[in-house]
């Protein structure tokens, strides 16, 4: 049985399409675009919540988003324990939704970025990364003008020690170094989870490296684990 995935629009998205490919024509499973007016996701197993410029970035990216109706109903979906994956811009919605601790800060650099980079796999008991190795390294790329990720503190402490981070900026063999922080991040953190496990945000785009006439299939990892974790069956 295909695994149901819903990929939310607002105005300014632009990696929905993208996302609806990997998962659609290359993972073979179902998809559709659940437009940001609706109340309702509807019968959907994985909730993505795709990148670009939701409503041109203003205030902050995602600080209008959030106040889109559809989030209300990804809210409940995300409480009852439905996965749901928040890429790039996606990711800066779910922490101004609340559904992941933090913000996304410009990046240290103040210019966009888009370039591929190494991020380590730091944790695989996660609907996200099940199919993955721990300290797996993954080619992927950036795009982003805002992706240095900020927590006081405490909330550092806690994600670490939860096991909460689960994506870092690498070097190609795996070292975590400061050269191979692309945006200032804290503790060089690419992507986390809640503390349900359940709600994943990463800045780099998953959903942009899923064959290799791209340059990278190091993405598929992500959508099969999420098919796995889903379906039950290893693609
Ligand atoms: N590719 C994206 O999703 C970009 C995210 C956001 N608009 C930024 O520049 O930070």
């Amino acid at each position: 049985m295909a695994v149901r995935f819903g990929i939310l629009v607002f105005p300014g998205s632009n990696c929905d399409h993208d996302a609806y490919h990997a998962v659609k024509h290359v993972a073979g499973q179902e998809a559709r675009f659940i437009w940001h007016k609706e109340t309702k996701l509807g019968d959907v197993d994985v909730v993505i919540v795709p990148g670009g410029f939701s409503y041109g970035d203003y205030l902050r990216p995602g600080a209008i988003a959030r106040f889109s109706p559809i989030m209300q109903d990804v809210i409940r979906f995300a409480r009852e324990g439905g996965p749901v994956i928040g890429i790039c811009n996606g990711f800066q919605v779910l922490c101004e939704s609340g559904l992941l601790p933090g913000v996304l800060l410009r990046n240290a650099s103040l210019r966009f970025i888009c370039k591929y980079v190494h991020v380590r796999v730091e944790q695989t008991d996660t609907p996200f990364t099940n199919a993955l190795q721990p300290g797996q390294v993954l080619r992927i790329p950036i795009a982003h003008g805002e992706g240095n990720y900020f927590a006081p503190k405490e909330v550092l402490e806690r994600l670490e020690a939860n096991g909460q981070v689960v994506f870092r900026y690498c070097e190609p063999d795996g070292r975590i170094t400061e050269a191979a922080n692309p945006n200032g991040s804290a503790h060089n953190i690419a992507g986390i989870v809640n503390e349900q496990r359940n709600v994943l945000g990463m800045m780099p785009h998953p959903e942009r490296c899923v064959e290799a006439l791209l340059g990278s299939e190091d993405g598929l990892g992500i959508f099969r684990s999420l098919i796995r974790h889903v379906a039950g069956v290893s693609v």
